[in-house]
């Protein structure tokens, strides 16, 4: 019965269309609607429209077979036992979670469902959210006992989506009826009973040695506030990092040691302690407003997560000071950029504090010249080249002629550069990292003057000068 459930999705973009070719990997038949026809025809023509790491091979696998692209969201409704909303929950002008799209597919659920149908929350909403749902079914005439509303919260990250879907530390369903959860566990047997990691044909790399899932059953609240408490929580622990950054750079101690110290508490934890230059993306900028939205609703006093979006907005001015502290002034000034996206192996650009700084630069009267090996054409839709702005080749392009060269992704390849090619392009050797992917004593060597995140600075003498390269 596990290996052939119809399951609609609702929504293409990154969620809806790795959970989609996941769920036919794991061996459902999936309908997966999105109301872009645009994005509808690239995916039935076999284009993901989004880099990630697996995603093109698995799409190509099932496209048009056990997974069908479509726009009408009646006929997927129709022919699912379990439809998964994953469209936007986008943050509105009050900070609140926007869920007029969820609630615009509830309404369209209503119109054509016609037998009993597990209507799944996959998409970040607030608590309640479920309830709201459940009225609006009841609000267009559906009869109760016709559906029931679970809440399935996705923790994927992008860059590793499809490792993630597939090898998750959790599966959460919130689920208030016995009936529901049944479905959900129907769904996720293939990983929870370990039966899916037996198969030859794993996608190498993704998930050849796995330990089955924790299936985690809750009421639909609580798995609702365990996706924004965990997104709050994580952002948290970014923020926590990046203010004893700034307190090992006030005192010349290096805030790797501190993490790795901090770390190996198994209490605490080493992930997530890596600083920076704050955190982006789609996800924790929202979702934390949301949840600290959702506590001022209540009229609970978390004034604990405005700290954590104080703390992160600070950590790019705290970036754009450590520029100006390096070139003295900024107008004028030619800067290198490597980066663009929000994180590494990834086009999103989507809340990049990559994006803000280089909005930064150039309202500072610096030229930049940008390169990401992947969002690029993103960030030029919105934010076109102009005669201050240009987007460069290659890391070596960006940086040539340049009087400092900036590191904001913290992508795989701007970790394994080659030092002595970069002291060559670059007019000044200065490197301002903000994702601390080199090691200060080598930049030394190689006569960079470096300056990263919560570490002491290396200058070689007279920094300001071209030097010769050493290694
Ligand atoms: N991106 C992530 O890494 C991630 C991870 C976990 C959870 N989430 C959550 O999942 C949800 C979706 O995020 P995303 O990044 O995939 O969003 P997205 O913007 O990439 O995709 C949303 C898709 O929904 C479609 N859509 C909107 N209204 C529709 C409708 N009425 N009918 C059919 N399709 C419709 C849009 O055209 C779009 O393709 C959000 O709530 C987000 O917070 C995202
Ligand atoms: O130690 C760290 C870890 C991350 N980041 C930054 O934090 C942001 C988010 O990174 P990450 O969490 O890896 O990426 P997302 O794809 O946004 O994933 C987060 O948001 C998703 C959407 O809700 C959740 O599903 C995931 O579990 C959650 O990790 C990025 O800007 C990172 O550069 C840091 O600065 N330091």
């Amino acid at each position: 019965m596990a290996k052939d459930m119809q399951i609609a999705v609702v929504g293409s973009g990154y969620v809806g269309l790795v959970a989609a070719v996941c769920f036919a990997e794991m061996g459902h038949d999936v309908i997966c609607v999105d109301n872009d026809e645009r994005k509808v025809a690239a995916l039935q023509g076999g284009d993901t429209l989004i880099h990630e790491d697996h995603l093109p091979e698995l799409l190509n696998r099932y496209r048009n077979t056990k997974v069908r692209f479509m726009t009408d969201l009646a006929e997927a409704t129709r022919e699912s036992q379990a439809i998964f909303i994953a469209v936007g929950t986008p943050q509105s002008e009050t900070g609140d979670a926007d869920l007029s799209y969820v609630e615009a597919v509830a309404c369209e659920i209503a119109r054509s469902i016609n037998s009993y149908k597990v209507i799944v929350e996959k998409s970040t909403v607030p608590v309640y959210t479920n309830e709201w749902i459940r009225k609006v079914m009841e609000r267009n005439g559906v009869a109760r006992d016709l559906f029931d509303v679970v809440s399935n919260p996705e923790f994927l990250r992008e860059g590793s989506a499809v490792s993630d879907f597939l090898h998750p530390d959790r599966i959460v369903v919130g689920s208030d009826t016995a009936r529901a959860a049944a479905v959900l566990a129907e769904v996720y047997a293939p990983l929870t009973t370990g039966a899916y990691y037996t198969n030859a044909n794993l996608i190498p790399g993704v998930c050849s040695v796995a330990a089955p899932p924790v299936l985690l059953n809750t009421s639909t609240k609580s798995a609702e506030i365990i996706k924004h408490a965990s997104n709050a929580f994580l952002a948290l622990k970014i923020s926590f990092i990046n203010a004893v950054s700034n307190l090992c750079e006030a005192t010349d101690a290096n805030v790797e040691q501190v993490a790795r110290g901090m770390g190996l508490d198994s209490r605490i934890g080493p992930k997530f302690l890596r600083p920076g230059i704050g955190y982006g993306g789609s996800c924790f900028p929202k979702d934390v407003a949301a949840f600290r939205s959702v506590a001022e609703q209540l009229g609970i006093d978390f004034s604990l997560l405005t700290e954590v979006e104080k703390i992160n907005e600070s950590q790019k001015k705290r970036f754009l000071s450590k520029v100006r502290s390096a070139l003295w002034t900024l107008r004028g000034k030619r800067i290198g950029v490597l980066g663009l996206a929000f994180k590494g192996e990834t086009d999103d650009i989507r809340e990049s504090p990559a994006i803000d700084l280089v909005e930064m630069l150039l309202a500072e009267g610096c030229s930049v010249a940008a390169y990401d090996p992947a969002a690029i054409k993103r960030t030029e839709e919105i934010m076109p080249a102009s005669t201050t702005l240009r987007y460069a080749s290659s890391s070596y392009d960006a940086a040539q002629d340049a009087d400092a060269l900036l590191i904001l992704t913290d992508w795989q390849e701007f970790a394994t550069l080659d030092l002595t090619e970069m002291h060559k392009a670059l007019r000044y050797p200065i490197v301002i990292d903000g994702r601390n992917l080199y090691d200060p004593s080598v930049m030394l060597q190689h006569g960079f003057t470096y300056l990263s995140v919560g570490r002491p600075a290396a200058h070689p003498i007279h920094n300001l000068r071209r030097q010769p390269v050493t290694s």
